[in-house]
Parts: C-alpha cells; structure tokens; sequence
C-alpha cells in the first residue's frame, strides 16, 4: 500500500450482458454536478437541539409573581422546579428516539452518545475516541486547498482470511465506510478510507500494508465553506497522543455479499461512476482487489475479480483527486483497471505546456499530460466516429513521466459523462457482446446521480426508481445500485 503522496452520493448498476440496450433514446442527460446543492439537500444535517438545553421559567414562576403571597408563591415555585425535573428527565429519555427520527426524516444520521466512549476502540454503532496522526493540505501539503489528506490512528488490523479464495474474494467486493461526530453540534457524517485497514478487512492493500499503515485511516477530506464536519476536521490539529476524533464503523456502503442481484455469481465487470469525493469508494474498491498502488511482498491481485472501469467526473483538473495513485494502479493492474477523467472546465485546449501549476500539482510527479494522436483519440469510442464531436474526444491523455515505455494512459475529456459516453462504455465491443455481468456503481454529488440513475429516496436509505441516462440506454432497475 502507498501512502497518498503526502498527501459520494452514488448508484449501483448491474448490467447482464446486453442488459442495457445501447439503443440512443432522446438527447442525452446533462449533469448538474453541484456540490452546494448536493450536500445542502443530502448530507447537510441542522443542528440539533441538546437535552440539556435549559428551560424558561413560564408564567407561574417566582418570579413572575412578587406581590403574591409567599404559600402560593413557594407552590408555584415548587411545580415549576417539579416540571422542569420531569420535563428534563422526558427530553433525557426521548431524545435518543428523536434523534433517530429526525435522522430518518431529514436522511441524515444522528449520532448516538458516547458518553461511554474507549479511546482506540472501534464499533459499528458506537463512537469512540481516535487520535488524529496527520493532517495534510492535498495534493500539496505546502499549498492551502479545500482538501486534507487526515491519517486516523487505529488498533492494528490484521487481514481476515477463512474460506476459499472465491469466498475471500466476495468478503473483498465490498466498500466500506466510517462516520465522525462533530461533538458539539450532535451530527455525523460518512467518510470513506482510501484502504480498508478497519477490522475483519478482506483487503489486498491491508495485506500489502506495512505495520504503520496497518494502524491508520487515510481519508479525504472536502472542506465546503459553512459545511460542518469539513471545517472541523480540517481545523483540527494533528497529534497522536490525543484522541479527539469521535468515530464509529465499520460501516458497509455497499458490499457483493448483500447484494440480492448478484444472485451469489462474481460480475466479470465493475463500472464506477463517480464523481468529487465520490471517488474515494471507487478508490477502496479498486485496493481491496489489486492492492495499493506501489504493491508490496504481500499477495497482488485478487484471483478471478472483476475488471473496473473507473468513469470520473469532476470540475476541472486541478480538481480531480488521487490521479497518480489511481494511474499507478491502473498500470500495475494491465487490462483489468482503466480510468478515464471528465473534467467540465479544462479551459479550452490546453497543451501540456499550458497547464497551471495547480492542474501540475494534481498531476504529481510521476504524471505526464500529452495531447492526443487523432489515432488514439479515436480508439475508446469506435463506434461514434460518425457523431463524434470535441467532447467525445479526449482532450489529453495522462501518462506516466517515470517510466516512458508504459502505455497505461488516463484519457481526459472536456465534458461531463453523457449518454453517449456511457453508451460507448458498455455497448458490445467491436461487434461482440461483453460476457457475463456488468456492474454499475456510481457515486457522486447528488445531483449527479440523479442525472446518471435517478436520486435515492428522500431519506437516502433506498433506492429509488431508476431513470437519467442508464434508464435511458436501457438498465434495469435490478442492475442499479446507488451508494
Ligand atoms: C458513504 C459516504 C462516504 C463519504 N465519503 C466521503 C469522503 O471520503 N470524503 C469527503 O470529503 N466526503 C465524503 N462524504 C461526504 C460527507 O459525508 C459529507 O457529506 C461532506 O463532508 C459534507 O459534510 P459537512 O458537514 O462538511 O458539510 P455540511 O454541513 O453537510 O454542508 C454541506 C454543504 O451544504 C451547505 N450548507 C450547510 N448548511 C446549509 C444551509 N443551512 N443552507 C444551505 N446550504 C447549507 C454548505 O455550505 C456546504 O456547501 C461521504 C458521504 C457518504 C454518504
């Protein structure tokens, strides 16, 4: 596993083969990819009142009363004493309930008390203490952004193991999360680690990890101007003697072994459409199955798993998070991970001689940008010659700058993902049907994944109907899964 140089929400497709007809049906889907109004209407939470709020003494009270007599003043006082005790008592009792509630309603989740928190221990559904081991601006620590790389101290995890290698490899198809309360204001919310190194992990990247890696959570994490959780978590100040961060997990985002669809058979094929910090779950699941991206003495690859294509989306370039890492695996992984990078604003044409030292700084250094051949501009999407326009043709291609014979290249395109791209994507190749099952998860801002599957549920717990382009290139419900 490598450390990230110093260093969302989503939708799962199944596509059988010819699951999703490539027939063009109407235009294609615009995305609306705003963060803002994603977080505002799907991971916001307002706060919540506390229990212990005090309260006001009402009509009746002492002090309202002065020229009574003082029998009827001590009784009045003495029920108003008496109603506050019972009325704190009752918001003791009924806030936990009212917290769920109010989780359920608004599709946030509430956290739950630690008041008997362990320092160093994790649970699913109790929060406990972790310190904070690092803190980081990325991609350059030197350079302030919107994004932090955090390392979280853990108690060491060692790799599950039990089964057969096909049982191990469905405890690895899964993604899984943690969630961090912001203690004052009695929210949390959900961050994905890059490598699953939380207990009972099946992960390739926990068996390539060295001790040090074993014992921490790396997140990415997005500060949005009055978002919460982000604030604080990137005000917060390292230090590995203090347990300051309240975390609870592991939680599953999404894992193989529950999905009813997959009715029990691997998919030969997992598309990720991600988006923003949706790609940190495209991220986990790429290392749960082919290992971090520098590898290590520890088994490699996952026998007899899917391929995955990560399809992701972002504003810009200087935007896109982990290319290096996700370029890296990529080549390590020859034919079996591919990228490809959408970046809505590229500012034009630009030429490798043009980019600015942020979109460099994205790049890190062991990225190239090229401008493409018209040759190799044309192999992705062979069968829209005929209407292709600019979008529809990478506008760069990343390579690696260290090894210059690599061929492994991350096409970038100035677009969002629209129906034509994904038709490409999953229509038969050269003519011939994809073999078994495709999988389709998609993760990204909220409006995103309503223009790729259609929106989750209000509370964000199920589903919802599908529809935006996958419907509109033929999915089926059963094989679309947001996360
Ligand atoms: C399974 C899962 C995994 C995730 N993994 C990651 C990850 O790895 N990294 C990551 O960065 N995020 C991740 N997220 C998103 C994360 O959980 C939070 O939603 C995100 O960090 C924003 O939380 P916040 O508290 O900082 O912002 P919030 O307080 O929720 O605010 C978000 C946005 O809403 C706006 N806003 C806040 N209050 C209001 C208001 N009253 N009116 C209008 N707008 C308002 C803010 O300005 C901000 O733009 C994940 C989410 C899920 C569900």
């Amino acid at each position: 596993m490598m450390a990230v140089s110093t260093m969302k929400r989503t939708a799962r497709v199944v596509v059988r083969s010819g699951a999703c007809s490539t027939a063009a049906v109407g235009p294609s889907t615009r995305l609306a990819p705003s963060n803002r109004a994603f977080h505002a209407s799907h991971r916001r939470q307002d706060e919540t009142p506390s229990p212990g709020t005090p309260l006001r003494a009402g009509p009746g009270s002492s002090h309202d009363r002065s020229s009574s007599s003082s029998s009827r003043a001590n009784s009045a006082s003495g029920m108003s004493i008496v109603n506050i005790v019972i009325a704190s008592a009752a918001i003791v009792i009924a806030a936990p309930h009212a917290l769920d509630l109010y989780g359920r309603i608004t599709g946030t989740t509430p956290s739950r008390s630690t008041s008997s928190s362990i320092p160093g221990k994790l649970e699913p559904y109790t929060h406990h203490p972790l310190p904070l081991v690092l803190s980081a601006y990325y991609p350059d620590p030197a350079s302030a952004s919107v994004h932090k790389l955090l390392h979280i101290g853990l108690p060491a995890s060692l790799p599950a193991s039990g089964g057969s290698e096909t049982d191990e490899l469905k405890k690895a198809l899964r993604i899984r999360s943690v969630y961090i309360k912001e203690p004052s204001l009695v929210i949390e919310r959900a961050y994905t680690p890059l490598y699953d190194t939380l207990p009972g992990s099946y992960s390739a990247a926990l068996q390539d990890a060295s001790a040090e890696e074993r014992q921490r959570l790396d997140l990415l994490v997005k500060r949005y101007p009055d978002g919460e959780l982000g604030k604080m978590l990137h005000r917060a100040v390292a230090n590995p003697t203090v347990p300051q961060l309240e975390v609870r997990g592991p939680v599953d985002t999404w894992s193989f072994e529950r999905d009813s669809v997959a009715g029990g058979a691997i998919p030969e094929r997992i598309v990720m459409v991600v988006g923003g910090t949706g790609v940190t779950p495209a991220y986990q699941l790429v290392t749960n199955l082919f290992g971090g991206p520098t590898g290590g003495s520890g088994k490699r690859a996952m026998e007899g798993g899917p391929m995955i294509d990560v399809v992701y989306a972002t504003q810009s370039l200087e935007n896109a998070l982990l290319l290096p890492e996700l370029h890296a695996l990529a080549a390590n992984s020859k034919d079996r991970v591919t990228v490809s990078l959408f970046a809505e604003h590229l500012a034009g044409s630009p030429s490798p001689s043009t980019l600015s030292p942020t979109q460099l700084a994205a790049l890190g250094p062991t990225l190239k940008a090229s401008t493409p051949s018209s040759s190799s501009r044309r192999s992705w999407l062979p069968s829209l010659f005929s209407k292709a326009s600019s979008s529809l043709e990478p506008k760069l291609h990343l390579t690696s700058s260290l090894s210059p014979t690599s061929t492994t290249t991350i096409p970038v395109y100035e677009s969002r993902i629209t129906q034509q791209h994904l038709e490409s994507l999953l229509s038969p190749q050269n003519g011939k049907p994809i073999p078994g099952r495709t999988l389709i998860l998609v993760s990204g801002p909220d409006g995103m994944v309503e223009a790729i599957a259609g929106s989750k549920s209000r509370d964000g717990q199920s589903q919802g109907s599908l529809s935006g382009i996958l419907a509109k290139i033929g999915c089926r419900q059963e094989d679309v899964f947001k996360l």
